[in-house]
């Protein structure tokens, strides 16, 4: 803004709002025809998938971060960025993305979050659905949770690597706040309360505190928890504020979670590898034969090649007695040399490894 101007009347700015309106939209009308134009170079491909970048659009939305002054805040401005690319790409046609569903769950936000609105958005029952629907390719890419920081790892997720050839191509942070939710939003009235049993872990002391004698119901999601308390004046639901507005339920209580940073971790599920970002990060699956100093066996390589490990889990893989499954997180790409060095010395030493993916490290951790 030039410092010379000063407003003397409501008209004079709005005047100059209307003018930068007008330069705003001229720019995003030309930097749709060039992503147009990104599009035709890219060749007669098949379907939007094939044109979408995640490596692309990572570097798009670091740059906008790394220029940012101010005075909107890293997360508004990269919302906003994120949603003229979203247009720009649903040119050809919208990205198709699965998530555990029905509307309004908290996995439904990281899709908006990651691929912005012009999607179309396949709400499914279940997080093995997720993986069939990308897999069968009815859709494109697949948003499921991964980790809380409350309550750990989502084992529902992480077992279907097992059998999956699909690969991880990104993640999505989200902060996670949950309410307590009622047709009537009058607390004495609840007798049940449905939720998520992540959920119902992550409000556990506000539930024993608050809600000690009501019956806990665990469901397959927080928006069916919120459905059900639609059904009856004795029921609530715990979820996020989004399922209060679809579901038209009174926020009776929240933020409730017993951990203000309570957040939760997404991946973004599809059916290739793609190229690096610069900043990445390479999830693997391996395992190995119980014997003593398995584990540091099998992280020596990595430490050799100082190949930072963000993660580590471990979790059996119902197959061997006693064989055990590692999923662990590196900082690098499969394409990197040193990442590249230490999965050829993980070799020889695991009974198997499989690369789970390569993609850009979240732009925004919350
Ligand atoms: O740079 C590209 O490859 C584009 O297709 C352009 C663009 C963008 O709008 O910036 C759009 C979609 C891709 O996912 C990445 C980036």
């Amino acid at each position: 803004m030039s410092d010379s101007f000063k407003p003397t009347n409501l008209g004079e700015v709005r005047a100059r709002i209307d003018a930068i309106d007008r330069d705003i939209q001229k720019l995003i009308a030309e930097r749709a025809e060039f992503a147009r134009l990104v599009g035709q170079v890219k060749g007669p491909l098949k379907a939007a998938v094939d044109y979408y970048r995640p490596e692309r659009e990572a570097q798009v939305l670091r740059m906008v971060k790394d220029r940012n002054q101010g005075p909107l805040s890293n997360e508004e401005m990269i919302r906003l960025f994120r949603e003229i690319m979203s247009a720009c790409l649903a040119q050809q046609e919208p990205l198709k993305i699965a998530f555990l569903g029905p509307e309004g769950t908290f996995s439904q936000t990281a899709v908006h979050k990651h691929f912005g609105h012009s999607v179309h958005g396949l709400p499914v029952a279940t997080i093995e659905e997720v993986f069939q629907e990308v897999e069968a390719e009815r859709a494109d890419f697949g948003v499921v949770p991964v980790e809380n920081s409350t309550e750990g790892s989502v084992h529902s997720t992480l077992d279907m690597f097992h059998d999956s050839s699909l690969k991880i191509c990104g993640e999505v942070e989200l902060a996670i706040h949950q309410f307590l939710l009622s047709k009537s939003g009058e607390i004495g009235k609840i007798e049940r309360v449905f939720s998520h049993p992540q959920s119902l872990g992550q409000t556990r002391n506000w539930l024993r505190a608050n809600l000690s004698k009501v019956e806990k119901v665990p469901v397959s999601s927080n928006a069916e928890a919120a459905r059900r308390a639609r059904n009856s004046d004795e029921s609530a639901a715990i979820a996020g504020e989004s399922a209060a507005r679809v579901y038209d339920l009174k926020i009776v209580a929240g933020p409730i979670e017993d951990r203000p940073d309570n957040n939760t971790r997404f991946i973004v599920l599809g059916r290739d590898l793609f190229s690096p970002s610069g900043q990445d990060k390479t999830s693997l699956l391996v395992s190995g034969q119980d014997q003593p100093g398995l584990l540091f066996h099998l992280l020596e390589p990595l430490a050799k090649r100082n190949v930072s490990m963000t993660r580590i889990e471990s979790r059996p893989t119902r197959r061997g007695k006693w064989e055990y499954a590692f999923f662990i997180d590196i900082e690098g790409h499969v394409e990197d040399e040193p990442v590249k060095a230490a999965l050829a010395d993980l070799g020889p030493l695991s009974s198997f490894v499989k690369i789970l993916g390569s993609y850009p490290k979240a732009i925004l951790s919350e």
